[in-house]
């Protein structure tokens, strides 16, 4: 079966900073996946490398989504990678705070609409079958996502935790078939990791998807992946299971050597 994501040898150059050194690594389909390292290690500029926001300067990325159609993914506009299935959430919350819950998932559900602006405009029957199915599927995730008591409050209202839900919320409006999670447990109390823990593994076997994400929490990352790959100073140290990775002694170097620091 073909990978989901494929990533071969991708390198990231800003001026004279190699962010990124050939790196290689492949999700499949029903996997869930983390990509780990130090602070600097490269690890969101990957990110934004495969989603297109960054081309890559070297190497390419392939991504096949759910109707089998492998697809090259470098060069195009980060739009078409979210309507061919890859949606991701952000390091730093990126919702839209004076909007409602509600809607905040609706922008994202547009992306699976038909409605041109002239169907917007004339309000046939279809349109509005449309808009109540965004409106449902809205919700429905909301639900799903344990946030829809809150559906009518501002976005900026919520607690960090929901909020980070939320963006989770609003990437699986767009139907994905890969969901990238950049430290989605990042500011969360342990009750709301637990919670959270639960969810993904739901998303996972639920909406068949796979999950690459990249985390700090080692406890959530152990319990959580499949296969795990370490990243230090751009490059790919290690890749295997949580067991092979905690006894690895160039992961334990990395991060023992990320304390020393701290
Ligand atoms: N747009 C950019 N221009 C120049 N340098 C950049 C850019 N984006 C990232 N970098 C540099 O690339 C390197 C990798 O950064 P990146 O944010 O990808 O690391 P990270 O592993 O995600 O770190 P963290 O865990 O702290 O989020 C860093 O040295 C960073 O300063």
């Amino acid at each position: 079966m073909k990978p989901v994501l494929d990533v071969t040898a991708v390198s990231m150059n800003f001026g004279g900073l190699r962010a990124l050194n050939e790196v290689q690594l492949e999700v499949q389909s029903g996997e869930i996946v983390a990509l780990i390292g130090p602070n600097g290690a490269g690890k969101t500029t990957f990110f934004n490398c495969i989603t297109s926001i960054y081309e890559p300067t070297e190497g390419e990325v392939w991504f096949t989504p759910r109707n089998g159609a492998r697809t090259k993914v470098n060069g195009l506009k980060p739009n078409l990678v979210t309507e061919l299935g890859m949606a991701r959430t952000f390091q730093n919350i990126r919702l839209f705070k004076n909007m409602s819950v509600l809607e905040n998932v609706m922008i994202a559900r547009h992306c699976r609409t038909k409605t041109g602006i002239w169907g917007a405009l004339l309000r046939s029957p279809s349109v509005l079958r449309e808009e109540k199915e965004i409106v449902d599927r809205s919700y429905e995730l909301l639900k799903y996502m344990g946030l829809h008591k809150f559906y009518k409050e501002l976005a900026c209202n919520l607690p960090y935790g929901a909020q980070r839900r939320l963006e989770i919320a609003r990437a699986l409006a767009t139907d994905p078939t890969l969901l990238l999670l950049d430290e989605p447990a990042a500011g969360m109390n342990p009750q709301e990791t637990e919670t959270l823990k639960h969810l993904v593994f739901k998303i996972r076997d639920e909406m068949d998807m796979a999950i690459l994400l990249i985390e700090h929490d080692m406890s959530m990352v152990m319990s959580l992946s499949g296969r795990i790959y370490v990243m230090e100073y751009g490059c790919l140290i290690a890749s295997g299971t949580p067991s092979e990775i905690s006894s690895d002694p160039r992961v334990i170097k990395a991060y023992l050597g990320e304390e020393a620091h701290a």
